[in-house]
């Protein structure tokens, strides 16, 4: 084998786009999922019934209709920790600009991202090929670039400089994200009967990591994943989807398919909210399935609070009969955990729990 492909296709960093490429019918022995992890696919999802909600947040800017949005995400939060908007504010101008730029990126020959590549997490531009960082010894379906974003100005120069739109449309729509999360948060600190600027210092002060991924068609769906179940470990993320792939699990344990709604934003809340609404709003678990057919993109907007500042219950939403369910935690606490633990079997907002409650 030639020492470039010695380089992407070992234990630990072999892309999902070069093994399309390959042409091979079958995915390695690695990525092949115990049974019981298996995606059903197929019409067995029975996803038909489940109406999952949309909601246009351009009635958020009306002081007579902000009420009923707000109304709309609290019943969304409680019972999916997740929805769809839409009107959300950003264009489409800049969301296709971002992924014309993200599909450049992909599609550069392997020689090119691999400078990039690293599996230490802390590394503000990472190119990663599959997870790696834990016991989990199965792999997925999927190519990345995660880079810090916010504040863009310190962190862009990194970024990617092929293709050389890259750094400013990925930007535009990572700044764009940034705006939209600030008033989402203040949305749902206002469904909980917070202050609406409840988090605003911990929001202005915060991270964003954007996770572009993307998982090219894959010669044995049925036996893969792109992305294992997992939740969040921020705030909220706001993810963007080029086509059906993300699955989230219901209130009765069901893997159910997020459709693909053009132009619409897909909000995940994320276990930071989960503690600080003290158990009201949970974070979604999700996982994302591969096709045989075509590429799909994702850009996953992560917003979290600052690094080192631990989150806890409000103490707005503690009480007698409520007490706190839950143990502080910072993002620092969450790196520590996933760089010890299998974090795609377990979630790790299970071990802040409080056992008695
Ligand atoms: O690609 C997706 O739809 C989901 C990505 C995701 O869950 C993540 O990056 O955390
Ligand atoms: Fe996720």
């Amino acid at each position: 084998m030639e020492e470039t492909n010695k380089s992407v296709v070992n234990d630990y960093f072999t892309s999902a786009m070069e093994l399309t490429e390959s042409g091979d019918p079958h995915v390695p022995t690695r990525y092949i999922l115990p049974p019981s992890q298996r995606p059903m696919l197929g019409p067995s999802i029975g996803t038909s019934t489940i109406n999952l909600p949309v909601i246009d947040l351009s009635f958020l800017h009306d002081p007579l209709l902000r009420l009923c949005v707000i109304h709309e995400i609290e019943l969304a939060c409680k019972g999916f920790g997740f929805f769809q908007v839409i009107n959300h504010g950003i264009s489409s101008a800049v969301v296709k600009d971002a992924q014309d730029s993200a599909t450049r990126f992909f599609d550069l020959p392997a020689d090119e991202k691999m400078h990039l590549v690293s599996d230490n997490f802390q590394e503000p531009v990472r190119y990663g090929t599959s997870i790696n960082h834990s016991t989990d010894r199965v792999h997925y379906w999927r190519d990345f670039i995660k880079h810090y974003s916010h504040p863009l100005s310190n962190w862009i120069n990194l970024w990617p400089s092929n293709p050389p739109c890259y750094k400013e449309k990925v930007g535009k729509y990572a700044e764009a994200t940034h705006v939209l999360h600030k008033q989402l948060i203040e949305a749902i600190s206002e469904s909980l009967g917070l202050e609406k600027n409840y988090l605003q210092e911990e929001i202005e002060e915060g991270s964003q990591v954007m996770a572009v991924n993307c998982y090219p068609a894959c010669p044995e769906p049925e036996i893969a994943l792109g992305m294992p179940p997992h939740s969040d470990y921020g705030s909220l993320t706001i993810l963007l989807q080029s086509s059906e792939g993300l699955q989230i699990k219901d209130c009765n344990n069901n893997w159910v398919c997020v459709p693909y709604i053009e132009g619409a934003l897909i909000v995940q809340l994320g276990d930071q909210v989960e503690v600080m609404s003290n158990g009201i709003y949970k974070s979604v678990v999700h996982r994302v399935t591969v096709n045989k057919d075509y590429k799909r993109l994702s850009f996953a907007s992560l917003h979290s609070l600052p690094m080192h500042k631990k989150i806890s219950p409000a103490t707005q939403l503690v009480n007698e009969n409520k007490p706190a369910a839950y143990g502080e935690f910072s993002f620092n606490d969450f790196l520590d955990y996933i760089s010890r633990n299998d974090i795609t079997q377990k979630r790790f907002i299970d071990t802040l729990r409080k056992k008695n409650l």
